[in-house]
């Protein structure tokens, strides 16, 4: 893993290695300007001594200073751009799979902790690809290249700094899995941090209203801490990398100070080449340090890159865009092709297992039941029953465990589900609204839709009162999560955002709960209209509003227990007349008192 997550981050360079070897080169003839400075200086002082003309000198100071300068600044701006480059790339990449996950690998994963990847894990990416490489890159050329002029200049004091150049080696290995740990400890910490900010902030009212903001603080600041600690534990780490190399190399200097004033006491070696080796090995110093740096940052960085990967890596479901051209034999499910006359898709489950987690309970345990074309059908039953499980199915968040499941005699698991979902209007059970106008609420779905449909459909759920008192109409913005609007009028505007789509198929779920009786009865006559020509399924708490039903699906521990119309089952169900009961319909059409 370690090495695939290696290849992984050099994946993330590659495309910008021209960049960065062209900065990385133009750095270092910025650095060797800077370094034949003060020889032309000297040249220059001796030039005036002598009462000789400097305008060479002064020439050649002026370019190595401006060019020196350019060169270098250039050479950092060319890697930093690079550096941008990668994160951009990362971050472009992980926004365009993350929408696209399959709900099931998004419900495992806190969405603050996948906020934390885009952001967090990017940023240390940066650096891990571009300087850090850059810098590993260029310290083990140079100390190879040094080792080489080492070894002609004299073997016997070569194998010496060889040995040394191992226990550097050995430190290093040792040290670095500890860096690493502490770096993947640091940005899990890190995105903690982040899920523990996305359930404060997206619960703020109940945090509050439950007096629990200093319980919550303490979460995040215990993980703030945790990623702190991580941090400080992997500096210590890289100190002490850094520290027993430098420390290797000083003695390296030692023991070739006292065997190469040896062998040139006994004349093996020449004075000459014992100052050209003292001096290469004080130039070592450099590259190994550089070596060290660049190694602990690409520990931390290839943390990151597997946090990113773990992401990439996840399969996702079909490109929507691939299905604006349809496959063939999926064309009758998309709007654009709703023929005139279409009363709307058959939906057919037949004994459909379904479980969350592989080892969790059935959701759905064999649930059975045909619906449509065309026609209202509401699905009862207690809370946990599986009735919003049944939409999610539908819209194919999750695929079926067992049984069949058809639409249109097709099983659900031959659509693409984003073909799939165009055929489909889904009103979730909390009705959400995005940030963003009103307008783009209710067009998110279609986003050419035109300006007499919007008013159609706003009349439908009665909204257009609403949108004439707002200062700005339609473009009048909604607040984080439609905050700026009540809840039963969030609910129509996730109700007119679904008509809008002329589905084939209408999922409600519990989609008129917080709308005053009045609404929501004009709101039935609506439905019960749509119903003609779409297949409208329902879920309701409140059965008042389902019994004019063409079909009621009674559901219990994950089977569809009885079917039929509202006077059938106030009959024949034990269940539905329980429910009735306690709502008090049972009173004019129950053949059978509630016991
Ligand atoms: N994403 C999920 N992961 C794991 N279990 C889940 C998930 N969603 C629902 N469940 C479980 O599946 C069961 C059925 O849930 P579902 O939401 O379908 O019930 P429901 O009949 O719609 O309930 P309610 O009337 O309260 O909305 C419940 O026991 C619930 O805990």
């Amino acid at each position: 893993m370690q090495e695939s997550a290696f290849r992984a981050l050099l994946g993330h360079a590659r495309p910008h290695r021209t960049a960065l070897v062209a900065g990385a080169a133009l750095s270092t003839l910025g650095g060797v300007a800077g370094l034949a400075q003060p020889l032309v200086a000297k040249s220059f002082v001796e030039a005036l001594a002598v009462d000789e003309p400097v305008f060479r000198q002064v020439l050649l100071l002026g370019l190595l200073i401006v060019g020196g300068a350019l060169a270098a600044a250039f050479g950092g701006y060319t890697v930093e751009r690079a550096a941008e480059s990668v994160v951009l790339g990362a971050r472009r990449r992980l926004v365009a799979r993350l929408p696209r996950l399959r709900v099931a690998d998004l419900d495992r994963r806190p969405p603050g902790d996948l906020i934390s990847r885009v952001t967090a894990d990017t940023t240390l990416l940066r650096e891990a690809a571009t300087n850090n490489l850059v810098d590993t890159l260029v310290g083990a050329v140079t100390l190879v290249g040094m080792l080489v002029l080492m070894a002609w200049l004299d073997v016997v004091l070569f194998l010496a700094v060889l040995g040394v150049v191992a226990a550097i080696g050995l430190c290093t290995a040792l040290v670095m899995p500890r860096i690493a740990r502490a770096g993947k400890e640091a940005q899990e910490a890190l995105g903690a941090l982040g899920a523990g900010l996305e359930r404060l902030l997206g619960a703020i009212r109940t945090v509050k209203a439950s007096n629990a903001e200093q319980r919550e603080t303490a979460g995040l600041e215990s993980a703030a801490h945790g990623a702190w600690r991580a941090g400080i534990r992997a500096a210590g780490w890289g100190a002490v990398a850094g520290t027993s190399s430098g420390l290797v190399v000083q003695l390296a200097f030692l023991t070739v100070l006292g065997l190469g004033g040896a062998r040139v006491a006994n004349g093996s070696m020449s004075v000459a080449s014992l100052i050209g080796f003292l001096l290469y090995l004080f130039y070592l110093v450099g590259p190994v340090a550089q070596l060290a740096s660049g190694i602990s940052g690409l520990q931390v960085g290839v943390v990151a890159v597997r946090r990113i990967h773990e992401v990439l890596e996840l399969e996702p479901e079909a490109d929507a865009a691939a299905v604006a051209s349809p496959r063939e034999g999926a064309e009758h499910l998309v709007p654009a092709a709703r023929q005139a006359g279409d009363r709307g898709a058959a939906i057919a489950f037949r004994d459909v297992v379904f479980r969350y987690r592989e080892d969790g309970p059935a959701v759905l345990d064999g649930a059975s039941f045909d619906a449509g074309p065309g026609g209202l059908t509401a699905v009862v039953g207690p809370s946990g029953s599986g009735k919003s499980t049944l939409f999610a199915l539908l819209e194919r968040f999750y695929d079926i465990g067992g049984g069949s499941a058809r639409i249109d005699g097709r099983d659900l698991r031959d659509w693409e589900p984003a073909a799939l979902r165009r055929a489909i209007g889904y009103v979730e059970q909390d009705a959400p609204v995005l940030a963003g106008t009103l307008r783009a609420n209710l067009t998110f779905a279609v986003p050419d839709a035109a300006p007499a449909d919007i008013d159609r459909v706003l009349a439908q759920v009665r909204l257009t009162g609403l949108v004439d008192s707002l200062p700005h109409g339609l473009d009048t913005e909604v607040g984080h999560r439609g905050t700026a609007l009540s809840g039963g009028q969030r609910q129509r505007v996730a109700i007119a955002r679904a008509l809008l789509r002329r589905p084939r198929v209408l999922l409600l779920d519990e989609a008129t709960s917080q709308l005053d009786a009045l609404t929501e009865s004009e709101l039935r006559d609506v439905i019960a209209e749509v119903a003609e020509t779409t297949t409208v399924l329902v879920v309701a708490h409140r059965l008042s509003t389902v019994t004019d039903a063409r079909r009621i699906l009674v559901l219990e521990d994950g089977r569809v227990r009885a079917a039929g119309t509202h006077a059938e089952l106030l009959r024949d169900d034990d269940l539905y007349r329980r429910l009735a009961a306690t709502q008090m319909l049972a009173a004019s059409s129950l053949a059978d008192p509630v016991p």
